[in-house]
C-alpha cells in the first residue's frame, strides 16, 4: 500500500484527494492536514507520497518543508513561475535525498485538459493567430488558470521554434478586453456561476479556424490523474523535479 499524505485537505480538490486515495485499492490515507497543522508530522516513514493541492500563495512554502521532511510530493497548486520552479530544484539538490527524491507539479490532473494542451501546442505552428479562453466558478483565486498560463507558454514555444511571425492585431486602445498577454499569447478568463474548469483554445487563419476545447465538470476528473502520479512517485518516476502529466502518459 503507498502511504498518502494530503494538504489542504479541507479544501474543494484536497477533499476529493482524500477520498479517492481512501477508495483506491493501493494506496491508503496517513494524514490529512490543512491550515494551521505543522507539516514537520509529515515523515517518511508515515508517508510515501504527500498531495499538496492548497493555495498559490503558501503552495512553495509548503512544497519546500515537506522537501526538508524527506517525502515524495505530488503537488496540483497553481501560481507556479520558472523563480518557483528554480527554488524546488534547489531544494531538491540539497535536500536530505538528493539522489532520489521527486517532486512532481501538473498545471492540470483531467485526461482532457492535458489532452487539450498536447493538441493545441501540435497545432500551433499550423495558424497565425491563437488565443486562450478560460472558463471557471467564481470561487477561484487565481486568474488566468495555471492551465491557461502552461498552454499558452507552450503555444509560444512552439510558434517561436517554428519561426511564425507575431499574431497579427490591430488593436490601438485596450482598457483590458484583450486578456493577459502571455509570451505573445492572448488569455482570457471568465468567472461564472456554474462552471467547473474549462479551456478553450482559438486557432485561426484566413477562412478557417479551430477550437480545442477541454470540460472538466467535476473535480472527480482530476483524481485518476492524482491517483497516477502518486503511483509514478511511489515507482519509476525520476528523481527530481517533473511538471506536467503528459510526461506520465503514452502520447
Ligand atoms: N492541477 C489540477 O488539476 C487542479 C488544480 N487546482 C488548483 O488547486 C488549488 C486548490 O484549489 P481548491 O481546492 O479549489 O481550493 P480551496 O480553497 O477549496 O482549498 C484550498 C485548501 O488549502 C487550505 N490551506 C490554505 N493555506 C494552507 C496552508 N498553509 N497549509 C495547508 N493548507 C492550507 C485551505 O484551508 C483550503 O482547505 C488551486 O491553486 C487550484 O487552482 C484545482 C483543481 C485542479
Ligand atoms: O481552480 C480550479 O478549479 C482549477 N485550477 C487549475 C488551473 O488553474 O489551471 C486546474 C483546473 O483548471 C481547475
Amino acid at each position: 500500500m503507498i502511504k498518502v499524505s494530503v494538504v489542504g485537505a479541507k479544501g474543494r480538490m484536497g477533499s476529493h484527494v482524500v477520498e479517492a486515495v481512501t477508495n483506491a485499492p493501493d494506496t491508503q490515507l496517513a494524514l490529512a492536514l490543512d491550515a494551521g497543522d505543522d507539516l514537520t508530522a509529515v515523515t517518511p516513514e508515515n508517508t510515501d507520497v504527500v498531495v499538496e493541492f492548497t493555495v498559490p500563495s503558501v503552495s512553495l512554502t509548503n512544497v519546500l518543508a515537506l522537501i526538508g521532511q524527506g517525502v515524495d510530493v505530488v503537488v496540483g497548486t497553481t501560481g507556479w513561475t520558472e523563480e518557483k520552479l528554480a527554488q524546488v530544484r534547489e531544494a531538491l539538490a540539497s535536500g536530505p535525498r538528493p539522489d532520489t527524491q521527486k517532486v512532481f507539479i501538473a498545471p492540470n490532473f483531467a485526461i482532457s485538459a492535458v489532452l487539450a494542451d498536447y493538441f493545441a501546442v501540435k497545432a500551433a505552428k499550423y495558424f497565425e493567430s491563437a488565443e486562450v479562453i478560460e472558463l471557471h466558478h467564481p470561487t477561484k483565486v487565481d486568474a488566468p488558470s495555471g492551465t491557461a498560463i502552461h498552454t499558452a507558454h507552450g503555444i509560444a514555444a512552439a510558434r517561436k521554434a517554428a519561426g511564425m511571425a507575431p499574431i497579427p492585431d490591430a488593436t490601438e486602445t485596450d482598457g483590458g478586453s484583450r486578456g493577459q498577454v502571455i509570451d505573445g499569447i492572448h488569455v482570457h478568463a471568465v468567472r461564472l456561476r456554474g462552471l467547473n474548469a474549462h479551456e478553450e483554445v482559438l486557432f485561426g487563419n484566413a477562412g478557417e479556424q479551430l477550437t480545442i476545447r477541454a470540460d472538466s465538470f467535476d473535480r472527480t476528473s482530476f483524481m485518476p490523474g492524482v491517483l497516477l502520479a502518486v503511483r509514478k512517485l511511489a515507482g519509476d518516476a525520476p528523481a527530481g523535479l517533473t511538471v506536467g502529466l503528459d510526461h506520465f502518459l503514452d502520447l
